[in-house]
């Protein structure tokens, strides 16, 4: 069946033609994002939710929606979906990084321009008939200092154009490196002494719980008077009542404000001050931008449903639509191996080490410890997939270690599971082969070449005579074919494993007869989701 996807917000119709194309069922309904009780009752039936700003997508919305897969944000911020309830889903949410961030620069360059020559307040009054050329005294850019806080794809933008504008630019931001900041010609500063600094600050930082009120009395405090500050990047970075306060003392000199903490804005305090120059949230409202994203997240999320190829997803790493055939089968073999160790560890998990060796560290190894995770936890929660894994090992205080080593075997590559309970440690080591059928080349540090199958069986136990007839007796007295059955030592006499491979499960009250064999240590029955392979 063609996957349904649900446009809720205003898009450019270059989306829902996008989706058609690719043979996806669209539902072009922009008002209702803003109904939530209206958009409740219908999400049960999509596979994808494409939203601007307006559409929130709450914890609640995500528990009722049971067959989405997806949430693309035709624009940058996501901060109206709840992402870590989308990933305990298994949903993936992707943005659209670039489309719309030169658009929102130079949104905030026209806020520099209209504060610093109060253009809509002196429009209304032309407008009126008045002819108030007194009035209107404004102050040149040129030789300015702009703050700028998050030097990002927006801020950067912003930063070059005062460059160009011939301001002095200063830019706050932890992850700018000396070299960018450089290539930009902006000067990097400490948050307070761009405080002090600036004539004009402007904000381009997502929303965080480290940005929320970044700018509160306590900053506007270190501001020199007469500053004037510009918001084209979220509500709720600025603390409103005491922008409020600064204004009317005459602290700050004027506001360019596009977003508000409660959107839509209706009867704000910053209303009717004639100080600040106020947009409804317009920062992305360009022909040029909204085609962009709306381009952008109709390809996203029709290459997500249709080819499982994932790109700029908040909670999950990029697979192209290149590499996820090659990935495929390496992604199975991940859950595989996961599987396995989660099916046999009945302890609490402390700690996990993901080894990739050869071929397989050159790979996007970021999604294949997702599909690890999976396949480990998915024996204790069911419904856990590549994007939820990782929140849920991590809310579980489990430790997760990447390493990645050249090749050093026999294989051109393969993955190594290793997992630490409080009591044991426990290895396990696969690959594919070109069949790209996932196998089990070594546990429990002892070598061995087994295929996946559904069912299987797996026993520790010491290497004595009798274990092949007791397993393959206990299999044809109870009508079980084995379809394959492999064995492995560390040494002669040593500690052994059998894992056999059968057409139907090992039937459990057999099980006891099993481990009750003087040779058998544990003996455990095995399912894998090999559907999928
Ligand atoms: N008004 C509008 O219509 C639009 C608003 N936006 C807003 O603009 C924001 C920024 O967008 P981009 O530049 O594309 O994002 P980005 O992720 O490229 O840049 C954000 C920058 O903020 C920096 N940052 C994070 N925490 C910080 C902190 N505590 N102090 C200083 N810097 C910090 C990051 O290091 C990063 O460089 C978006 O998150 C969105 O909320 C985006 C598009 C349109
Ligand atoms: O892209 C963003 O972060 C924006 O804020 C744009 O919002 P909008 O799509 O215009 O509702």
């Amino acid at each position: 069946m063609a996957p349904r996807v649900l446009v809720s917000d205003k898009l450019s119709t270059t989306a829902v033609q996008i989706f058609k194309d690719r043979g996806i069922e669209v539902d072009y309904l922009p008002d209702l994002g803003k109904d939530k009780e209206k958009l409740l009752e219908v999400i049960d039936q999509y596979d994808g939710l494409a939203i601007r700003s307006a559409t929130k997508v709450t914890e609640k919305l995500i528990n009722a929606a049971t067959k989405l897969k997806v949430v693309g944000r035709a624009g940058i911020g996501v901060d109206n979906v709840d992402i870590p309830a989308a990933s305990r889903k298994g949903i993936i949410v992707m943005n659209t990084p670039f489309g719309n961030s030169i658009t929102t620069a130079e949104h905030a360059v026209a806020m520099i321009f209209a504060l610093a020559r109060q253009i809509p307040e002196a429009n209304a009054s032309t407008h009126a008939g008045k002819w108030e050329k007194n009035r209107f005294m404004g102050i040149e850019i040129t030789g300015k200092t702009l703050g700028v806080i998050g030097c990002g794809n927006i801020g950067s933008i912003v930063a070059t154009r005062g460059v160009g504008l011939k301001m002095h630019v200063i830019a706050f931001d932890p992850f700018l490196s000396d070299s960018r900041a450089e290539e930009l010609g902006v000067e990097k500063v400490e948050l307070d002494e761009l405080f002090a600094r600036a004539d004009f600050i402007t904000l381009h930082t997502p929303l965080t719980d480290k940005t929320r009120n970044i700018i509160d009395a306590a900053a506007i405090a270190k501001m020199k008077t007469g500053v004037r500050i510009i918001n084209c990047a979220r509500g709720g970075l600025i603390v409103e009542a005491d922008l409020v306060a600064a204004l009317k003392s005459g602290k700050v000199a004027g506001a360019g404000i596009d977003v508000f903490e409660i959107e839509p804005a209706e009867n704000h305090e910053l209303f009717g001050m004639e100080n600040v120059v106020a947009t409804p949230h317009l920062g992305a409202s360009t022909t040029e931008a909204q085609e962009n994203v709306a381009l952008h997240v109709a390809e996203q999320m029709s290459d997500y449903l249709i080819k499982g190829a994932i790109s700029n997803a908040i909670n999950m790493p990029s697979i192209t639509a290149e590499e996820a055939p090659r990935l495929k089968p390496f992604v199975k073999l991940a859950e595989v191996l996961g599987a396995f160790v989660g099916q046999v560890t009945e302890d609490p998990i402390k700690e996990v080490e993901i080894l990739f060796d050869g071929s397989t560290a050159t790979m996007n190894t970021r999604a294949l410890i997702s599909a690890t995770l999976a396949g480990l936890i998915r024996p204790q929660v069911s419904d856990v997939n590549m994007v939820s894994a990782p929140i849920m090992v991590k809310e579980r205080g489990i430790i997760v270690a990447e390493v990645k080593r050249d090749k050093s075997g026999v294989f051109d590559g393969y993955i190594k599971l290793t997992v630490k309970t409080e009591h044991m440690t426990r290895s396990i080591a696969g690959t594919c082969f070109s069949d790209g059928k996932p196998r089990f080349i070594q546990i429990k540090g002892i070598n061995l070449d087994a295929e996946v199958g559904q069912h299987m069986l797996y026993t520790t136990n010491a290497d004595a005579p009798g274990i092949i007839g007791l397993l393959g007796t206990v299999c044809g007295e109870n009508g079980v074919n084995i379809a394959n059955f492999q064995l492995g030592r560390n040494r002669p006499g040593g500690d052994a494993i059998a894992l056999l491979y059968l057409d139907a499960p090992f039937p459990e009250n057999v099980l006891e007869q099993v481990k009750a064999h003087k040779s058998i240590d544990s003996a455990k029955r095995l399912q894998f989701d090999v559907n999928a392979m």
